[in-house]
């Protein structure tokens, strides 16, 4: 679905990404993980146009879509959740929710029927819908963050960060919107420096370092994968049990694992 080749970026005083090479396959959870300054936020702003490359290629179903504007990069199915405090904090859930729409805020009955849409998959939009963000709590926050990007009905997700600053109550809620977006056919890819928790969630782990891809593979494999498990996860490789989000994102009423196809 989605191929960065040799994509080279950065931001005037050199190059963070220096030739990064990744591929989302359709309704996969692909994490990214890596230390601090590695170059994954800014992986995804050159995916959500917030960023040009200058060099390489960036292809969504197999058309290039490098350096597009956002607005172009949003009609053709990616919406970014960026990193915390993206809400306006005096507005209320709703007004936050409905900015999601402004591109198709002239089709009303497109919005209304989004909106309806978004509610009945979040349900806080509608039980919360007149309180100011600013009343939210992190987690609560965070999922209307996440509903303000499903207004356009993406195909494919970018998620900064979305378990900075969350309670474990907080992550297991944003960990179970994941799974769900993705067991609904949405694609997903995540950044986290909380590698634990992202693999946790993930099918695909991808790890970076220096503005390079280092390695790439299922979840499991990068997890357990002897070099990673000592660098990031305290010395030995984790099992799928050990996550609060791996657990979070396999209640009991869930027949699959995230990745496995929809079960409806
Ligand atoms: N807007 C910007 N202007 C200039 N330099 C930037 C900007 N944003 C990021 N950088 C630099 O680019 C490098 C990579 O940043 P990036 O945010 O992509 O890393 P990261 O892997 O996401 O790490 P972190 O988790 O700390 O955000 C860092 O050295 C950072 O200082």
């Amino acid at each position: 679905m989605l191929q960065l080749k040799a994509v080279v970026a950065g931001y005037g005083g050199g190059s963070v990404l220096q030739g990064v090479d990744l591929e989302c396959a359709e309704r996969t959870i692909t994490c990214v993980v890596g230390p601090n300054g590695a170059g994954k936020s800014t992986v995804l702003r050159v995916i959500s146009g917030l960023l040009a490359p200058t060099q390489g290629e960036i292809r969504l179903d197999g058309e290039p879509i490098g350096g597009r504007a956002p607005d172009e990069i949003l009609r053709r199915g990616i919406a970014q959740v960026p990193q915390s405090h993206a809400l306006f904090p005096a507005m209320s859930v709703q007004e936050n929710v409905l900015m999601g729409g402004y591109l198709i805020r002239k089709d009303r009955r497109l919005l209304r029927e989004r909106l309806d849409q978004v509610e009945q998959r979040l349900p806080i939009v509608a039980d919360r819908a007149r309180d100011h963000a600013g009343n939210l709590s992190g987690g609560q926050r965070r999922m209307v963050e996440i509903a303000r990007c499903l207004m356009l009905d993406p195909r494919l997700i970018l998620l900064d960060e979305p378990s900075l600053g969350l309670d474990p109550r907080g992550l297991a809620g944003v960990a179970e919107v994941i799974h769900e977006l993705n067991q609904a056919g949405t694609t997903v890819l995540l950044v986290e420096q909380n590698v634990r928790l992202g693999l946790g969630i993930a099918t695909h782990g991808v790890v970076m370092e220096g503005g390079r891809v280092r390695l790439t593979g299922t979840a499991a494999a990068v997890r357990d994968n002897p070099e990673i498990a000592s660098l990031y996860l305290g010395g030995s490789p984790t099992k799928a049990g050990d996550s609060p989000w791996t657990n979070a994102s396999r209640p009991p009423s869930h027949t699959g694992g995230p990745g496995s196809p929809p079960t409806a």
